[in-house]
């Protein structure tokens, strides 16, 4: 028989961590209640029916004496249940507070932090080591005074020495035995471990009579040693409570990990007869350095023409090129997702205004979302107060049955090629849905294995921050940009850098003949163009395409023998020096940045965020700001060619979308992958925490790679930010599928260095793409954790939207794969206005005055590019009202 275990939710961003560790000690899914969705007479009656074996009450934000907070868990603790309970963190001080125990302020908040504990060897320790060889990992502020501790429970584990963060060399063997919490060698560097003070607080405790336990601790963090162990002490105490022998172990769920092809993989949609969508496709291969690489074949296929006859140059290249929006802006409408470097990213994609299922798609939520989140969560009469009544809307709660309230309706604009639109009142992730059911391209097995990528045609654009309020948050703020737009993209080229190939693809409906030729004229149309192109410059013809941005670009234009000859265009991708000057003249001159948190303001914030740390709200707040400037904007070609060559990035990206002065432009340099769903279902997250200065001085740069390596406050960051992706894959992951190839790994860019783990798990059949996204958006190191609690400080303090900043870019293929960034290190051009936004993680151990220069640091590439298009000559950056 398999243990039935009940977790309650505390709105924590772990609480899918002990969902995998749960269900691979029971060998079966545990049912997920948040604590506030159902009323305790009915959970009381489901306990007494027997829907459970046991129940696990999770971590969470705030505090157990706050009812809102707690809801259901100390509801069910006050009233003594007779079935056997473990609570973790949150949980484990509501078991203290429900029996007259108190709860007190720790003497330091604690988060991402390991501690060596000592217990007293209870059975819910069993066969665990006590003391240096037993470390934990811990977030929380608050704490069970052992003092207060009625007759009733039992105390049964100490921290001794005290806390550090997860050290090098360490992170294979992920703690375990790694840590001897309290040497002295276990704290370095920045943020500094601290030694122990002798101190001796409480870690677990038990109740005397009653089958009820609980940890401070987070059995369930990849660097906690011995979680599953725990968890199968709990389980060995519910069987004995339960008065049945403890059954054998279930089957290592371990054989579910992403292997070898062929195992445990899901099936593959492009093989299903029922996908409506075919491929049609040439290789061109060897032909990329030839044609200019992808930048000289982007800005010649779209980057311009003086003859306005499109965004592709390549005459009827694109069907529709130019006509939307009676512009005469040749780059209307572009796409380029640009693995700039190819070290990194192996393949990019680009295009323009399609064929006929080309749409633009532009979806702005509601402008009272916020309120009607509000609303919904307010008229269940739930325990959760206003404040955190938002959490309650939109809820995306997979595995719970949870989150039934209608999320906000939005309005979503389709554009045809032909300037056609389409209106729909909907969500935009409920939206998403029905197109990608809808929208699958089916492949033959010989093709899938000719494409070696992945976006075969689909959706290209970005989802904005302020769609949260379709994953559990809310729209605090009204973006001035669509809180997301994209292409439906059915025409592009994708280039394979290690190969030096061009692929060019067209999606077609499989019963309509006219589309299958369209598809099919195109990609013929624009291979013969790519080969005449390279052929020409082979030729000597386009001495140009070489060079990077800030040459002349060029454009082809057919003969009537339908060969292309190469034309130096002056004007369009790139002015020689004193065109670039007149242009300068006639723009009005650059005004400073102004920054819409300013320092003082942004240092308060960095204060309020902490205070949040201190009051258990929150264990790490992802704080940012905007910069931004009106009245000049520079070039969007020259300003994205000068920082792919400033500041190269793998998940780098240009997206225009609509034309002229009306355009959304948006040049991004991120360093950051938010999400990736290959093929075969394989998940993969790359969160970000962590950065450093780059030096010129070899010698010290090395040493600032190497401190960030070693830093403890770094470490810790990234460590909570890994147990949140493992959270949010974990609610769409096979069980024991999630894993940790890469901890804390250092990858250096042009003004920064970062420290990168890598996050990965099997997609659970039946989990969409849109599931992956609700529950994984928006990127856990732009929110921090819990996500929840930690986005609604964020609202409070941040005086405005973050818009396409802090949200996700990439595509979303009809083959069911995907690719999204986190959106940082990105100008966004919008009207006559600029903006980067640019923020870091704030924790305990943060130093406001260095977190705001932080926050500049990563404004600083982009700055610099600025600066440069703005003729403020090298490095200059652009000027930062200080206010
Ligand atoms: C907030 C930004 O970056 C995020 C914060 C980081 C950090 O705190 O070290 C690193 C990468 C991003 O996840 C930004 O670049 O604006
Ligand atoms: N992780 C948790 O459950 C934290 C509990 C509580 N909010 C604290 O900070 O102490």
């Amino acid at each position: 028989m398999e243990l039935r275990t009940l977790l309650i939710d505390n709105y924590d961003s772990y609480t899918y961590n002990l969902f995998q560790l749960i269900a691979e000690v029971n060998g079966a899914l545990p049912t997920v209640l948040r604590n506030d969705e159902v009323s305790w007479p009915e959970l009381e009656r489901r306990i007494a029916g027997g829907e459970w074996h046991n129940i696990v009450i999770s971590p969470g934000p705030g505090t157990p004496e706050r009812e809102a907070d707690v809801g259901l868990s100390l509801a069910l603790l006050r009233a003594q249940p007779h079935i056997p309970v473990l609570g973790v963190c949150l949980g484990f001080q509501a078991l203290a507070l429900a029996h007259g125990g108190a709860i007190a302020h720790a003497p330091e908040p604690v988060h991402g932090r390991l501690s060596a504990i000592a217990h007293s060897g209870h059975a819910l320790f069993e066969g665990i080591p006590s003391g240096r060889r037993y470390a934990v990992v811990r977030y929380h502020s608050l704490l069970v005074e052992e003092g207060s501790l009625p007759p009733c429970l039992e105390p049964l584990a100490w921290t001794c020495g005290g806390h550090h963060a997860l050290q090098l060399g360490t992170d294979d063997d992920a703690a375990g035995d790694a840590s001897s919490g309290g040497s002295s060698s276990s704290s370095s560097s920045s943020g500094g471990g601290s030694p122990g003070r002798g101190e001796r607080l409480l870690m677990a405790l038990a109740h005397r009579t009653l089958p009820h336990y609980g940890v401070q601790f987070h059995p369930e963090s990849i660097a906690t040693g011995f979680g599953a162990a725990l968890l199968r002490n709990f389980a060995a105490l519910t069987w004995r409570f339960h008065g049945q022998p403890l059954p054998p172990l279930p089957p290592s769920l371990a054989s579910k990990l992403p292997g070898p092809p062929g195992s445990a993989m899901p099936p593959r949609p492009w093989e299903q007869p029922a996908g409506s969508l075919r491929v049609h496709h040439r290789h061109l291969p060897g032909l990329l350095a030839a044609a200019g690489g992808s930048e000289g074949l982007f800005w010649h296929l779209f980057g311009g023409s003086s003859r306005g006859s499109g965004n592709c140059t390549a005459e009827g290249c694109c069907s529709s090129g130019g006509r939307l929006g009676g512009s005469s802006d040749p780059q209307a409408d572009t796409f380029w997702l640009d693995s700039a470097t190819p070290d990194r990213g192996r393949f990019s994609f680009m295009g323009g205004r399609g064929g006929s299922l080309w749409r633009r798609v532009e979806y702005r939520l509601p402008p009272n979302a916020a309120d009607a989140a509000a609303a919904v969560a307010g008229s269940g009469g739930s325990l959760g107060g206003p404040q955190h009544a938002a959490a309650n809307g939109a809820a995306a709660h997979l595995g719970s049955g949870g989150g039934s309230s209608r999320p906000p309706q939005g309005t979503l604009v389709l554009t045809a090629a032909d300037g056609s639109e389409q209106r729909i009142t909907t969500d935009f992730f409920g939206w998403l849905q029905a197109l990608l059911a809808s929208h699958c391209c089916r492949v033959s097995p010989e093709d899938a294995a000719a494409l070696p990528f992945d976006f075969w045609g689909g959706l290209v654009g970005y989802l904005g921050y302020e769609l949260k309020a379709e994953c559990g948050g809310r729209a605090a703020h009204v973006s001035t940009t669509p809180d997301a737009a994209f292409f439906l993209a059915d025409q592009l080229l994708a280039v394979d850098h290690h190969t030096d190939s061009i692929y060019v693809l067209a999606l077609f409906e499989a019963d309509s003949t006219s589309s299958q030729q369209e598809a099919q004229q195109w990609v013929d149309r624009v291979a013969a163009r790519v080969q005449a192109l390279a052929a020409a410059r082979q030729a000597g013809g386009a001495g140009d395409a070489q060079a990077p941005a800030g040459a002349n670009g060029s454009v082809l234009q057919p003969q009537a023998n339908g060969v292309s000859r190469v034309q130096a265009v002056r004007g369009s991708a790139e002015q020689p020096p004193a065109t670039k000057q007149q242009q300068q003249a006639e723009r009005p001159p650059a005004g400073a940045f102004q920054l819409r948190e300013g320092r003082q303001r942004y240092l308060k914030n960095v204060a309020s965020c902490m205070q949040a740390l201190y009051d258990g709200e929150s264990y790490e707040v992802c704080l940012t700001t905007m910069l931004s400037r009106r009245g000049s904007v520079p070039p969007a070609q020259q300003l994205y060619g000068t920082l792919r060559r400033v500041n190269p990035a793998p998940y780098a990206a240009w997206l225009r979308f609509g034309a002229g002065s009306d355009a959304l432009q948006l040049c991004c340099c991120s360093p950051e992958r938010f999400l990736r769903g290959g093929r075969g279902g394989l998940l993969e997250a790359k969160p970000i925490k962590g950065t450093a200065p780059r030096s010129s001085d070899p010698e010290q740069d090395a040493r600032a790679a190497a401190e960030l390596a070693a830093s403890e406050k770094d470490r810790a960051e990234n460590l909570m930010i890994v147990d949140l992706l493992r959270n949010d894959l974990g609610r769409v992951c096979e069980p024991g599928s999630v894993h940790v190839p890469a901890l804390m790994h250092i990858e250096s860019y042009a003004t920064v260095h970062q420290m990168v783990s890598t996050v990965r798990g099997l997609r659970r059949p039946g989990a969409s793409i849109v599931d992956c996204l609700r529950a994984a958006f928006p990127g856990g190191s732009m929110t921090g954790a819990p996500k929840i609690r930690t986005m609604e400080i964020i609202d409070q303090l941040e005086q405005g939207p973050r818009g396409v900043y802090s949200g996700s870019l990439g595509f979303i293929s009809f083959n069911d794969t995907f690719d999204l960034n986190i959106v940082i290190r990105t100008a966004v051009l919008h009207g006559d206005t600029l903006s980067i936004g640019a923020g870091g993680a704030i924790v305990v151990q943060s130093d406001p005055e260095g977190e705001y220069e932080e926050m500049r640091l990563k404004a600083r590439a982009l700055l610099r590019a600025i600066g440069e298009c703005d003729g403020g000559g090298g490095a200059a950056p652009a000027a930062v009202d200080e206010g």
